[in-house]
Formats: structure tokens, sequence, C-alpha cells
């Protein structure tokens, strides 16, 4: 469906997109994360001819789209502020696109019924836009940007500025819309759980590049380099040197998987790789601080003369803040990480 070679966008001296290659299939939803400045919206602008490109290809289904304008590239847009317009009921909203490709009346109005019936807004067409809570105004957005039925939706932070339960809800029905219509989704977002509740594939930026793509469940797994397990959140990366099953750490020997690759790396621990147990067994620790976190309770450990350490542990399993307790390594959720990569 989309494929991007080599696509670069420079500012000045700075590549805002450095030569990225990249695919999305058709029914996909890919979605791009990573820190501000990293070029995710530069990244959509580009495919949607928004931005001109200064080196490389932006192809859809297989044309090549330099030259081609933005109306005449069948994407859909759906932005962060998704300005919807106030003077306009919700129907008229869901129905704008209809309209500027001269759907005939009669079908607009049949199409938007099943659109909000879609987006979970049902009769609510001559509803009043100034009257609908933030989610409803994000759902009436997703409503009109699908309303063309655009062989791509592209999404720049669909979600950014609605309050966590809500988009936590939100990011499961789109899916589940997505997925009903079969539409194909690039979407861009800082928020990493809403990527990956929302993502088949999930593409991570940094500083113009890509810096890792893959499955929600093989990034989050097998974070491919220091920046993306930083970026993930995991804190615990450490030189290290691996010799057979074991990396010699800052805290002491730490198992890695069987087969790891051998000598000097970065090493990440994750939390759920660290038991605590009782001073007398492992490296000994304080415990510093517990963070609650729903299901589980993240520990923060400081450890005798090395780097501070995290682990998480049951609720009921928590210890208490100051007390000495000896943490233990799991090989089953310890990464080597690539050499090199600073981060
Ligand atoms: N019109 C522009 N003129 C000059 N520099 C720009 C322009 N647009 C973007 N940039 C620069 O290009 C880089 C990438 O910006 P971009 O907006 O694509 O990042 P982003 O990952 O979407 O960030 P955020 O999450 O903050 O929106 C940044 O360094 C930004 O300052």
């Amino acid at each position: 469906m989309l494929v991007l070679e080599g696509a670069t966008v420079r500012f000045g001296r700075r590549a805002a997109l450095d030569a990225v290659d990249l695919e999305v299939a058709d029914h996909e939803l890919v979605c791009v994360l990573g820190p501000s400045g990293s070029g995710k919206s530069t990244l959509l602008r580009a495919v949607a001819g928004l931005q001109p490109l200064d080196g490389g290809r932006v192809l859809l289904g297989g044309a090549d789209q330099a030259g081609v304008p933005v109306h005449r590239r069948g994407v859909g847009l759906m932005f962060q502020d998704h300005q919807l317009f106030p003077q306009r009921d919700v129907g008229g909203n869901v129905a704008f696109g209809l309209r500027m490709h001269g759907v005939p009346k009669g079908e607009r109005r049949l199409r938007v019924e099943e659109l909000l019936e879609l987006v979970g807004l049902p009769g609510a067409a001559r509803r009043a836009v100034g009257e609908l809570s933030g989610g409803e105004q994000q759902r009436v957005a997703l409503a009109r940007a699908l309303a063309p039925r655009p062989r791509l939706l592209m999404l720049d932070e669909p979600l950014g500025q609605l309050d966590r339960t809500l988009r936590e809800r939100l990011v499961v029905e789109l899916r589940a819309v997505f997925r009903r219509l079969g539409t194909t989704v690039l979407a861009v977002t800082h928020d990493q759980g809403e990527a990956f509740a929302l993502a088949d594939r999930v593409v991570v930026m940094r500083d113009g590049r890509v810096a890792q793509s893959g499955t929600p469940r093989d990034v989050w797994q097998r974070p491919a380099s220091e920046f993306v397990a930083r970026f993930l959140g995991f804190a615990n990366v450490v030189p290290a040197t691996v010799t057979g099953g074991t990396a010699a750490t800052p805290w002491g020997g730490v198992p890695v998987p069987a087969g790891s690759p051998q000598g000097a790396c970065r090493l990440l621990v994750r939390p759920s790789a660290v038991r605590i147990g009782p001073s007398c067994a492992g490296l000994p620790c304080v415990v510093e601080s517990l963070t609650f976190r729903g299901h589980h309770v993240a520990v923060r450990l400081r450890p005798h003369g090395a780097p501070p350490l995290e682990a998480e542990c049951g609720v009921g399993d928590a210890p208490e803040p100051g007390a000495e307790v000896g943490a233990v390594f799991a090989a089953g959720d310890v990464v080597v990480l690539r050499p090199g990569d600073g981060g």
C-alpha cells in the first residue's frame, strides 16, 4: 500500500527525515512512536503531500507520489487538534468530505448514519458540535476522516488531548473499527501505551531514522538498542560483558538467555527479572521507594556501591521502604542489547 524509499526531508542542515525506508501493507495498522522532534509528524506530512521530499520517494499503491497534490493522494488525515467545523452539526462535519467528492445527498445521509453508528454515536447527526464531550468530538473527527473511504488513514496523536481512561477505551474501539473496515492506518504518537494497544506493528524513530520496527510484542520483549529500551521506560541498562550464560555487570553476575551474543554489550535487565528476597541472598540492597502501578508495585532498590536497580513485585509482596533486601536475577527477562548504540 505505502512504501517510503530513502525518504529525506531537511530543514536547513538538519535532516528531520533521514533516508527512511518504510512499508505499510494493505489493512495493516502501523504506529510510529518516538520522542519529540524525532520526525514523526514530518513523516506523516511527507506521505500526505504536505511536505515536499528533499530525497527519496513515497509510493502509494505502487505509484510515485512526486507532484501529486494532497487531495489526489486518497489519504485521510486526522490530526490532534481535530478542528471540527463549529458552525456545522455533527452530520455536516461527517459529510464534509463526501460533499467535496460530489456524493449525492441521499447517499450522504445514509453514509453519515452508518459512520456515526460505527463510531458509537448513533443518531447524533443533528447534534451541535459544541455540545459534545472531547471523546465524542474525537469520534466525529474519526467518522469524518473515514467517510471518503481513504485507502490510507493517517492519524497524528489521535487521542492526544483526552484523559487516560478515555484514551484507553477509545484505542480499543479504534482498533475494532479499523479491523472491521479493513482500513490501512499509519498513526503517530509519543504515547507508547497507545501505540502498543493500537498497532500491528510499531516503528520507533530517533533523529529522523527508524530505530526499530516490529510487532508490539517484539519491540517490547526485545528492544533493539539502549535508546529503544530507555524510550520504553526501562531504566536498568548497564555496561556488561557476557561470557557463556552469565553477564558480568556492576550488580554482579546476571544470567542471560541461552544463545545471547558474547563479549562487551549493554545489558537490559527488566524489572520483572529482579526478584526481591531476604537480605542474606543475592545482591544486598536498600529499598528506596515504591510506586503502585495497578497490578504490581515498581520497587526502586539502592544496591551498595552499584547503580540503582528497578524491580517489580506483587502488591501483597511489596517490601517496606528502607528495608534491607537481597536481589536475585532471573535470565528470562534479560536482554543483551547491541553494543555501541550510545543512547
Ligand atoms: N517547518 C519546519 N521548519 C524547520 N524545522 C522543522 C519544521 N518542521 C519540523 N522541523 C524540525 O524537524 C524535526 C522533526 O520534527 P517533527 O515535528 O517531525 O517531530 P515529531 O517527532 O513529530 O515531534 P513532536 O512529537 O514534538 O510533534 C524537529 O527538529 C523540528 O524542529
